[in-house]
């Protein structure tokens, strides 16, 4: 069976920090490049933290990098960023950082270096250009918003 993927987009990284590994796959089919904190953290419940990675890329233009959270951490510690996900533009030369927020109640959470905080994606994205109109086309939602279909109440 021929393969309809297209060919990986590259992305140049510069390790800031040499020890830091560079972003990562975890398996073939993965969407998200997983990314390393480069520092011990320790967040208390409702803790947040900027979180450096040691690396920064360079995108080709027409792409963007979102700094997603790691659903495991999310389920097992309720570790969640506070920017979800968080927008890198094509062209940002700094280091990655990741805002991670600890939404535990009750329990504290421990990061050692090197450990996978967060993951990168990389994606097209369009560039609009924008025209002021007086009106805007109608449609069938309209001004429908926040529940408008039903289930829970409009507000
Ligand atoms: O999770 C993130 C989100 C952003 N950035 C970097 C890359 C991005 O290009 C830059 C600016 O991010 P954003 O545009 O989301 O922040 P802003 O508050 O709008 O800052 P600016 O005024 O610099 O655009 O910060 C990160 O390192 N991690
Ligand atoms: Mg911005």
């Amino acid at each position: 069976m021929s393969s309809t993927a297209r060919p990986p987009v590259d992305v140049l990284i510069r390790r800031l920090d040499p020890g830091m590994p560079m972003p990562a796959y975890a398996l073939p089919g993965d969407a998200g490049a997983d990314l390393c904190t480069a520092v011990d953290a320790e967040l208390e419940p409702g803790e947040r933290a900027v979180v450096p990675t040691g690396i920064s890329i360079a995108l080709p233009d027409g792409y963007a990098a979102f700094v997603h959270p790691r659903s495991g951490l999310a389920a097992r510690c309720g570790v969640a960023l506070v920017n979800a996900p968080g927008t890198v533009d094509a062209g940002y030369r700094g280091e990655i950082k990741v805002i991670v927020v600890n939404l535990d109640p009750r329990e504290r959470v421990s990061f050692r270096r090197g450990d996978r905080i967060a993951q990168l994606v990389i994606q097209q994205v369009e560039k609009a250009r924008f025209h002021e109109v007086a009106e805007l086309p109608g449609s069938a939602r309209a001004e429908g918003g926040f529940g408008s279909t039903g289930g829970h109440a409009a507000v």
